[in-house]
């Protein structure tokens, strides 16, 4: 009977640490996030009265492409992940996952999301969804990353594209209004990973991995980082300027970039040993709060 609950025990064990890994090669932080910023593009998108059910399944399709996505990166990559100490115990780099599981994984998840987008979405959400995938998982991941210090900057289109992806979920058409969301992305991403890419510049050395704090020097991607910080503030000005969105955004967006760019000076001018990594930090709360109040502001003032 012991052996009996024991071999239970053990088997229980076993199974949530595989999920552990299956969520982890899924980076289900992040593709919660990029969900988050769909959602927002879905919700201030015109209403053309789709039911919950099917806002919700299109969220989740582009929630199972991106999951696709990441994984693809965690194979794609696993060389260099299993150099780098932040990566190094990564399931597919430590060899707990196989790089077929992995890949089969991918590809249940992202047919099923494509799936998902073409019944309850639209053609277009799906393709455009599948061209982010493509832009992350293989331009960004197996090209760009290995080549340029300009990688994360043309690659963060890919990330960027989740509010368009909500919004033509919605209207089955782009407008301009979505872009705007995509450029705050695109802008906010630079200063996102630069941050962490001065706290691990050794990693990425060592990897041999051309980030711009290795090939420019971490003073020059300081000031990269306050000038990326600054333009994000601008961008951040235009869905008000537009009159997508009202004050509350406009006051929460101001605080929240006030922020940023005093984290990122300090970084350039009087930085501690955990500086960057705290403007790491603070770049996803704000990312996640500045999308709340644009949803905030759409619903409590129109
Ligand atoms: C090319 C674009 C991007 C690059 C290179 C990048 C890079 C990174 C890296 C290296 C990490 C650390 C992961 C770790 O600790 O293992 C991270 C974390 C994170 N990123 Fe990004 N990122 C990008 C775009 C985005 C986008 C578009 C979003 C969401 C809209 C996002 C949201 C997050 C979140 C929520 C985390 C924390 C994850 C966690 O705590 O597990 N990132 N990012
Ligand atoms: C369909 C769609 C919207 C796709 C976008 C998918 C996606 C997961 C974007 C997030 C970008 C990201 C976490 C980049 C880090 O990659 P990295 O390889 O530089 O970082 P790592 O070293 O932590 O793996």
């Amino acid at each position: 009977m012991a052996l009996l609950l024991s071999s239970e025990k053990s088997l229980f064990i076993q199974s949530s640490e595989l999920l552990k890994d299956y969520l982890a090669i899924s980076k289900f932080k992040v593709v919660a996030m990029l969900v988050l910023t769909a959602w927002v593009g879905l919700a201030l998108a015109p209403d053309v009265g789709r039911g919950v059910f099917v806002q919700l399944a299109s969220l989740l399709g582009i929630g199972l492409l991106s999951a696709a996505a990441a994984v693809i990166n965690h194979v794609v990559d696993s060389e260099i992940d299993s150099k780098m100490a932040r990566t190094r115990h990564r399931p597919v780099a430590k060899g707990r996952l196989s790089k077929q599981h992995a890949l089969s994984f991918a590809a249940t998840i992202g047919i099923l999301g494509f799936v998902m987008l073409m019944v309850w979405a639209n053609t277009l959400t799906a393709i455009l969804t599948l061209f982010a995938l493509v832009g992350y998982a293989f331009i960004y991941t197996s090209f760009l990353k290995r080549a340029t210090p300009q990688n994360i900057v043309i690659g963060g289109l890919a990330g960027a594209m989740p509010p368009l992806l909500g919004w033509v979920s919605e209207t089955g058409h782009m407008a301009a209004a979505p872009w705007l969301l995509v450029m705050i992305i695109f802008t906010w991403t630079p200063p996102h990973f630069w941050a962490l890419a001065i706290a691990r510049k050794s990693d990425y050395e060592r990897a041999k991995i051309p980030m711009l704090p290795v090939t420019h020097g971490i003073e020059f991607c300081k000031t990269c980082v306050v000038g990326y910080s600054i333009l994000l503030a601008l961008v951040c000005v235009l869905p008000y300027l537009i009159g997508m969105s009202g004050l509350i955004y406009l006051l929460g967006a101001s605080v929240l970039n006030a922020i940023f760019i005093y984290k990122a000076l300090k970084l350039k001018i009087a930085p501690k040993d955990d500086t960057a990594m705290d403007l790491f930090r603070f770049s996803i709360v704000h990312l996640m709060l500045l999308f709340i109040a644009l949803f905030i502001d759409k619903w409590l003032v129109l």
